[in-house]
């Protein structure tokens, strides 16, 4: 039986609905993990705590969604708050993507100099232009991501997604074996020797500033990590066969195998480096050795996965921003073109004076973030559940209320600590690599 009857039959496939949304959790939010770790010795609680919310997260859609009948996050937002709801969503949506796409790009400005400065054995101080970052970026946009971004419909470009996801695999799997070998990592075992030598009083130390502003962008990269919710509808409408339980399994495994991913990636991203990495974790490898064959490799596979994510990743903006914009008008190509451009001159516009992709994170974490992960689901949840099934003092919908305050206390603590960091002139965020 469809979920919509009469208007629209799923035919995707279980296993297929838990790929697509694994590749939808799955982004540059790995990247920053082990940083993140680095930070805070509980962030592999952490990481537990933010995958469990995001599953309980993807219930309440489900939920909302199985009474409305509604396909559509922003629907979800104008079923519960009608226009401000929806453009609540909208926005949210808006800012969250262009952070993904800013911090893709971002990986672009700085992966891609040391792949062309390898190729070509250049010295790397040398101020060659086609090793210049910022020219980089702006020719990449300019000539593969544009033109896909021009395309009509996604089409075959969903289908690069998967080969995104199998780039982001090899790249744990060199990041893990690369941790294991003690050959390439001896350097820091040195260094390690010297900066911390006593690893159990550095332990605690890392415990008590838990609640510390060098703590400050640990949850906003986790829940930047584990953002995927306004693809979980369109996923469930296209499910063979759907109903909540389904979707619900399908999302619990995509959670937990990306979250296996991430627990990996954070772990032996850490134990390569220690307290030395920096949070864009590839790019800790430049100190290793530029030339090392397999870092040039995952280089090269993390660029091209993230080259080809950004026009993916730019689509549900263009038409979040159709709909809140010019709602009722009908496809206009002058529009379409206008749109990617002007989003794209802007994201690149961010790339280049962004000093650090922490900031981007640390940003985007910590307030279209929570807002799609916890808030919104929430609230959306207590409107569209009507009080006569549920009384606001059922104790489902009680949950749903303090599921929401934690969203804002993480948004609200988030932010202080990002704004005392920025202030403190000893900004994680302002220095370069
Ligand atoms: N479109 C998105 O916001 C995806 C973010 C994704 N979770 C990441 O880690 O990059």
């Amino acid at each position: 039986m469809s979920l919509y009857p009469g208007s629209f039959e799923g035919k995707t496939s279980f296993g297929m609905s838990v790929f697509n949304l694994g590749n939808a959790i799955m982004g540059s939010g790995i990247l920053g993990l082990a940083y993140a770790m680095a930070n805070t010795g509980i962030l592999l609680f952490l990481l537990s705590a933010v995958a469990a919310l995001s599953s309980y997260s993807i219930h309440l859609l489900l939920k909302s969604s199985g009474i409305v009948g509604i396909r559509a996050y922003e629907q979800l937002g104008y079923r519960a708050f009608g226009t401000p709801g929806k453009m609540a969503a909208g926005i949210a949506i808006t800012l969250q993507n262009i952070g993904a796409m800013s911090s893709y790009l971002y990986i672009v400005k700085s992966e891609l100099p040391l792949v062309i400065q390898a190729f070509l054995k250049e010295d790397p101080n040398s101020d060659l232009w086609y090793l210049n970052g910022n020219y980089l970026v702006i020719m990449v946009s300019a000539s593969i991501i544009l033109p896909l971004a021009l395309m009509k419909q996604l089409g075959y470009l969903g289908y690069t997604s998967g080969f995104s996801l199998s780039c982001m695999v090899f790249f744990l799997s060199a990041v893990s074996y690369s941790s294991l070998d003690g050959g390439t990592c001896s350097f820091y075992y040195v260094t390690l020797a010297h900066t911390f030598p006593d690893s159990v009083l550095y332990d605690i130390m890392l415990l008590v500033t838990f609640f510390s502003p060098q703590t400050a962008y640990t949850v906003p990269i986790l829940a930047f990590a584990f953002v995927c919710h306004p693809e979980v509808l369109p996923i469930y409408t296209e499910l063979r066969n759907p109903s909540k339980k389904k979707m619900q399994k399908v999302s619990n495994i995509s959670i937990f195998v990306m979250y296996s991913m991430y627990f990996l990636a954070a772990l032996f991203g850490y134990l390569t480096f220690y307290g030395h990495v920096e949070p864009e974790l590839l790019h800790t490898y430049s100190r290793i050795d530029p030339y090392d064959t397999l870092i040039l490799c995952v280089r090269v596979a993390v660029l091209t996965a993230v080259t080809l994510t950004v026009p993916i990743v730019l689509f549900p903006v263009r038409r979040a921003i159709q709909h809140m914009l010019f709602p009722a008008k009908s496809f206009n190509w002058l529009r379409h073109i206008a749109i990617a451009v002007i989003l794209l001159t802007l994201i690149n516009m961010l790339v280049i004076f962004a000093p650090n992709i922490l900031g981007i994170f640390g940003v985007i974490g910590a307030t279209s973030a929570p807002c799609l992960i916890f808030i919104f689901p929430a609230v959306f949840y207590i409107r569209i559940v009507p009080e006569d099934k549920e009384p606001l003092r059922s104790p489902s919908k009680i949950v749903a209320v303090c599921f929401a305050a934690l969203g804002v206390s993480f948004m609200v603590m988030s932010l202080s600590f990002i704004i005392m960091d920025w202030t403190s002139g000893t900004s994680h965020a302002a220095g370069g690599h």
